[in-house]
């Protein structure tokens, strides 16, 4: 099998996060033993293991294992991409879309595979910039494309739901990389994104 399913990801660590949830609800002077909560540092321990899974995965070994040769010579738009992540200050979650293009050299990857990556990289705590480059470099150096495009559309819970209390701001973040650094590649990439 080339990477863990989601379940093996989320067993380590979980009773010592477990009890620092449990330290947590105490300190914010939550009764731990009441009937709505005993089981509470459990979930929100299996949770935040799910949530931070992306560490333990290998992304170029999700491309490498579907990837195929091809002579398609024009763009491979995958837009629309959900996105949920942990921002690394605050670890809330910031979320939005992730839209991806690249122009093959020779080598497509398998669909499925750019959604994939994404999320290994967004099940880490991060910052937006990072995120946007991590799956850029990623996609670069493991399928070595003509060119590739990514683009980040999100809003952090930071700052919406404390400090400075935004509701509609969102953040864009891009990175390019060869033919997507041309004006007109990516042009085109950012007309079909919409
Ligand atoms: N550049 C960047 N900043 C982020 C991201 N997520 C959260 N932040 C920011 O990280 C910064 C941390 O600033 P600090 O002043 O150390 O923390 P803080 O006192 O909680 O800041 P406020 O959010 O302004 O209350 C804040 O400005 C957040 O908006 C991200 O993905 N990218
Ligand atoms: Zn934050």
């Amino acid at each position: 099998m080339p990477y863990k399913t989601d379940e093996e990801h989320s067993q380590p660590y979980v009773d010592e996060i477990k009890s620092s949830y449990e330290s947590i609800l105490k300190n914010i002077g939550e009764d731990t033993t009441r009937n709505g909560i005993v089981k509470t540092p459990e979930r929100a321990a299996k949770a935040m293991r799910f949530l931070t899974q992306g560490y333990n995965m290998n992304p170029e070994e999700i491309l490498l294992g579907a990837m195929f040769e091809e002579p398609y010579e024009d763009m491979v738009l995958i837009k629309d991409i959900e996105l949920y992540s942990l921002c690394e200050h605050h670890m809330l979650p910031f979320f939005g879309k992730v839209h991806v293009g690249y122009i093959p050299n020779g080598k497509i990857v398998g669909l499925s595979k750019i959604p994939r990556i994404v999320d290994v990289f967004a099940r880490r705590l991060q910052v937006q910039e990072r995120l946007t480059h991590d799956i850029l470099e990623c996609i670069n150096d493991t399928l070595q494309p003509k060119g590739v495009g990514v683009v980040i559309e999100a809003q952090h819970m930071c700052m919406m739901m404390r400090g400075v209390q935004k509701q509609n701001s969102a953040t864009t973040t891009s990175g390019f990389r060869g033919e997507f650094k041309n004006q007109e590649t990516r042009s085109e990439f950012l007309k079909l994104i919409g």
